[in-house]
């Protein structure tokens, strides 16, 4: 609803008032409308000012109701009246105006922001556009190209940026609701047409045509098969060639498109699983409502490779102070060089100092004696973390949290390696760890709700979406690509090529196909971890064959690159053909080509033409039913766990949901048959053979994915 008071003598104050984000419920548009109304037709009322209660103006339409037949007065009718009313009015803005909270200040006269505020169109990441006027009011107001940049990214600014953008006219450290009043009052009785945005033309570059053709072509590059970044495009095109009148049609009209679309319903389920991982729980019933996280005053990262080197660049800009740690003096300084310029630079982009006072390097663990938390992020060996961890457990204070770094190492057993087991988590953070925004807070047996509570806070403070997962192999994220990677290199066997399985999973909608990754990231990084499991190497019984490990398929492809020194963009070459060393662009190997035809007739393998569906049914079947064995050993609290871990980590495109999602929208019988197909046809793959939860759910029906969670418990209740 909206609250309606005169304050002032002649101001009418409307305040939105819907907790927590004031979003413009079917009450909220009533209350405003009412409210405006009222002010308009009061002749003591000379200027309105609006403002949202609890210092936040507005989170934009409420997201909850779009699955909802819509009640209440529109968005549009109600914001087109405050525009053409004939009283100044000033928005008001502190904490957020964001999608239609934005466009509700747009229409107003005026607008003041408190300079903590942050304000932004964020439809696009919601599968939406603006469509309350945003894609047409926005250029009229700072132009084309600027207003597309918005529109287009769905990101937010800070107030400062919004009043060089020109978006607002005053920015204030003062109380916001009385320097609005005071602006109403002195604004008030003068010419309020040039103040409607309606009714100016958006300043467009010269070459405008080429400029959208330029601008389009990003858009589909950076989220492939997404359909609302081009709808962005397309109402803005309308703003800059049409008159508002007609804009406004196109505006509808594209909307009207997507609200249905699967792609805004997989994309608003992201936004809200992303809010549903911040509620964790573990099976022993704590849960981020009873767990109180520990203030961190002061952290340390060990090990200062790529990784260290992000997280100790991701604390320091969070403002913790940083002890990193190195083991001798030649490599501590090679990675004090490299964590300086990367705060450096990232100083720079946010035109900020960089807080180089925080971080201290050193080489010796005596330093470590005051911290309240140490990041381990030591080269990925088992003997070598169990040192480590030893070693911190006699110098750190007793009640200090350990974490571990690793990818996939057992947290457990490291956790033994400590006096206070109960202390010690994983945090494992993404690469590059300042940039990337995935973190799993991994939990072993041991690990205490306080330690859980402690990272997960931290994520939060780190700007990372956290979820909290369990302790097996790999995880959740990279127990899941496990399976994924297994059946891409099959289908190398099989007769498929890099070029062919990259194309369907690129086309499908990731960033970059598993063989580009693979170049990107090194061969040798799975290689080692294969010697670990004994899969490759010397840990290999003699006699045993090239294809078979453990009693099932194997493909030494992979190892065979990297004998090779095939290891990928760092050598030049790896699946694809790079021109140098560290070089980025992949280029067909006809090498490549004739190895893998020599393979297969080295191990009697016939080639068959390999299908784009087959490759996308393989691949993303296979690690959709790792999820489901993952939720049916409770690793993972529900299916929203697993798919903001995928979105967020591993390049799933958002406006697919995430695997679970994706499932659910191909329909959970249709995965359960073609993994059955698939299975019978390579018996000897058992992570084709479907997951006792995926039968289970569609003989329950199919639930819907919120109701997963319910048939999961029965099945851990049978346990
Ligand atoms: C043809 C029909 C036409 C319909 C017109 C459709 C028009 C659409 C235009 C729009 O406005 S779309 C919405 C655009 N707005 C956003 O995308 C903002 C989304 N919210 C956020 O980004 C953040 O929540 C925030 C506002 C920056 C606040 O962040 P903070 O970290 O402080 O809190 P959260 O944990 O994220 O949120 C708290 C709580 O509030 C719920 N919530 C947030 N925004 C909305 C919203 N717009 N609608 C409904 N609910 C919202 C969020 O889900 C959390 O709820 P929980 O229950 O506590 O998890």
């Amino acid at each position: 609803m909206a609250r309606y008071t005169r304050i002032a003598g002649s101001i009418a104050l409307i305040t939105l008032k819907n907790p927590p984000v004031n979003a413009l419920s079917a009450a909220v548009r009533q209350g405003i409308t009412d409210s405006v109304g009222r002010a308009l037709s009061d002749p003591e009322v000379e200027a309105v000012v609006l403002c949202g209660e609890d210092g936040k103006f507005c989170g934009g339409a409420d997201i909850k109701e779009f699955a909802r037949p819509m009640t209440g007065p529109g968005l549009v009718p109600m914001i087109d009246a405050i525009e053409a009313g004939e009283k100044p009015v000033v928005a008001a803005i502190e904490g957020v105006a964001l999608g239609g909270g934005l466009e509700l200040a747009l229409a107003c006269h005026y607008r003041i922001a408190h300079y903590k505020a942050r304000l932004g169109l964020p439809e696009v990441t919601l599968g939406l556009i603006p469509a309350a006027g945003g894609t047409q009011r926005l250029p009229r107001l700072i132009g084309v190209p600027a207003a597309l940049d918005l529109i287009t990214t769905g990101r937010h600014v800070s107030a400062h940026e919004a009043l060089k953008l020109g978006i607002v006219d005053r920015v204030t450290d003062r109380n916001t609701l009385e320097l609005a009043v005071e602006f109403a009052k002195s604004v008030s009785g003068q010419p309020l047409a040039p103040r409607r945005l309606s009714t100016r033309q958006p300043s467009c570059p010269t070459d405008l045509d080429s400029f959208l053709e330029g601008a389009m072509l990003r858009v589909r590059q950076r989220a492939r098969g997404a359909i609302a970044p081009v709808a962005c495009v397309q109402a803005v095109r309308a703003a800059a060639t049409l008159p508002f009148s007609q804009g406004m049609e196109q505006e509808k009209e594209l909307m009207a498109s997507l609200f249905t679309s699967a792609q805004a319903r997989a994309m608003q389920y992201c936004f809200f699983s992303q809010r549903t991982v911040g509620r964790w729980s573990m099976p022993s019933g704590a849960r981020w409502d009873n767990s109180k996280a520990q203030p961190i005053h002061k952290a340390a990262v060990i090990g200062l490779g790529t990784m260290g080197r992000g997280i100790a660049v991701s604390l320091v800009q969070a403002g913790i102070p940083v002890v990193a740690v190195e083991m001798e003096t030649k490599q501590l300084e090679v990675a004090k060089h490299a964590v300086t310029s990367i705060l450096e630079r990232e100083a720079q982009k946010r035109g900020k100092e960089p807080k180089l006072g925080l971080i201290h390097f050193s080489i010796d663990l005596q330093d470590l004696r005051e911290v309240d938390l140490v990041i381990e992020a030591v080269f990925e060996d088992m003997a070598l973390k169990k040192q480590v961890f030893r070693e911190l457990s006699s110098v750190c204070r007793p009640n200090a949290f350990l974490c571990t770094n690793t990818s996939s190492l057992d947290v457990n057993q490291l956790a033994a390696a400590t006096r206070m087991p109960e202390l010690v988590v994983g945090m494992h953070f993404f690469a590059p760890a300042h940039v990337m925004k995935l973190l799993e807070v991994v939990y072993g047996p041991r690990s205490s709700p306080v330690a859980v509570a402690t990272a997960m806070q931290l994520g939060k403070r780190l700007g990372k979406v956290s979820v909290a997962v369990g302790n097996c192999h790999g995880f959740v994220g990279n127990r899941m690509l496990m399976p994924y990677m297994e059946q891409s290199v099959f289908l190398l066997e099989e007769g498929a090529t890099p070029e062919q399985v990259d194309q369907a999973l690129e086309e499908f909608g990731f960033p970059m196909g598993v063989f580009r990754v693979s170049d990107l990231s090194g061969l040798d990084v799975g290689w080692k971890v294969r010697k670990g499991l004994g899969l490759t190497g010397p840990g290999v019984a003699p006699g045993e064959s090239a294809r078979i490990r453990q009693g099932r398929r194997y493909c030494p492809l992979p190892d065979l690159l990297c004998k090779q020194g095939r290891l990928g963009q760092k050598t030049g070459k790896g699946w694809y053909l790079y021109d140098k060393p560290g070089g980025r662009v992949a280029k067909s190997d006809p090498w490549l080509h004739n190895f893998l035809e020599e393979y297969r007739s080295q191990h009697g393998l016939q080639a068959h033409p390999v299908s784009q569906q087959e490759v996308l049914e393989r691949c993303l079947y296979s690690l959709i039913n790792e999820g489901f064995r993952i939720l049916e050993d409770g690793i993972a609290a529900g299916p929203e766990d697993i798919d903001t871990i995928y979105v967020f980590g591993y390049g799933w495109p958002p406006h697919r949901g995430g695997p679970m999602f994706h499932a659910g929208a191909v329909g959970l019988p249709t995965v359960l048959e073609k993994l059955e197909h698939y299975s019978q046809a390579h018996p000897d793959i058992p992570q084709l053979q479907p997951s006792s939860l995926l039968r289970r759910l569609v003989t329950a029906g199919s639930p819907p994915i919120h109701k997963w969670r319910e048939v999961v418990k029965t099945v851990h209740s049978q346990l």
